[in-house]
């Protein structure tokens, strides 16, 4: 599903930001990215979003070489790929529903589709008497849930989620993450970069450790691994 081979990053000036990673990660896994500031996890995830280019190596996604993929086709590429941020990045001035249907409008969904959809995915993840309300209007636990929604209202086949509970209490946080598994198991594979220790603990996924550009744990049914 997502392959790196022997990727290295190296940013202008020499800054060396990761060195020969080396991973494949199945459909339908729930993988957390862990590691210190600094240790390479944001572009682990811009590179497989194409946001920036490896210096070395080989990505594949799915069936697909990546790595030299030309910028007609990043489009498609991210539309199989949902991503989720820390700060939630939503439109200020849409609604709930328009936030999440602006994600389908974009790939010029048809208007029937985008009215069965968002509703849907609204009711699972528990938005739905929210839908008519402005993001100023929500909770941080709400937002979130709004932009996981609109991160899956394509139905892509991974969901990329950069510390989704960076900005959120323990308990709405725990809400957030049942959200995540619950779309996981129904086959979307999730990839989430975290600081939350006592979430990968409790959680028993597999775990990818990050140290200064390098992998230095790769754990089935992990544990987070450092003190912060
Ligand atoms: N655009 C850039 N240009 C130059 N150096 C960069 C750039 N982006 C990141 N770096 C450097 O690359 C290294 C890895 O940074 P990265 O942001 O990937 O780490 P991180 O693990 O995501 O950190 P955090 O947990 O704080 O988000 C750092 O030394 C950082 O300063």
């Amino acid at each position: 599903m997502i392959e790196m081979k022997n990727i290295s990053k190296v940013y202008p000036k020499g800054i060396q930001a990761l060195t020969n990673i080396n991973f494949k990660i199945e459909k339908g896994d729930f993988v957390f990215l862990v590691g210190p500031s600094g240790a390479g996890k944001s572009t682990f995830l811009k590179i497989l979003l194409k946001e920036e280019e490896p210096t070395e190596g080989t990505i594949y996604v799915g069936e697909q070489n990546i790595t030299k993929l030309s910028t007609r086709k990043i489009p498609y590429l991210r539309r199989t790929i949902g991503v989720v941020f820390q700060d939630f990045r939503l439109l200020p001035n849409k609604t709930v529903y328009e936030n999440v249907a602006f994600a389908m409008q974009i790939i010029e969904a048809s208007s029937k589709e985008i009215r069965r959809q968002v509703p849907m995915i609204l009711g699972m993840v528990g938005l739905s008497d929210r839908a008519a309300q402005y993001p100023h209007q929500l909770s941080g636990g709400e937002k979130q849930r709004v932009s996981i929604a609109r991160a899956i209202v394509n139905n892509p086949s991974i969901l990329i989620a950069d510390e989704p509970t960076g900005n959120l209490d323990p308990e709405t946080a725990w809400e957030i993450m049942k959200v995540l598994r619950q779309i996981n198991r129904r086959g979307t594979t999730v990839l989430m970069a975290t600081h939350a220790k006592d979430i990968v603990d409790m959680m028993q996924q597999r775990v990818i450790a990050l140290e200064k550009g390098r992998v230095v744990r790769d754990q089935q049914r992990g544990a987070y691994g450092y003190e912060d």
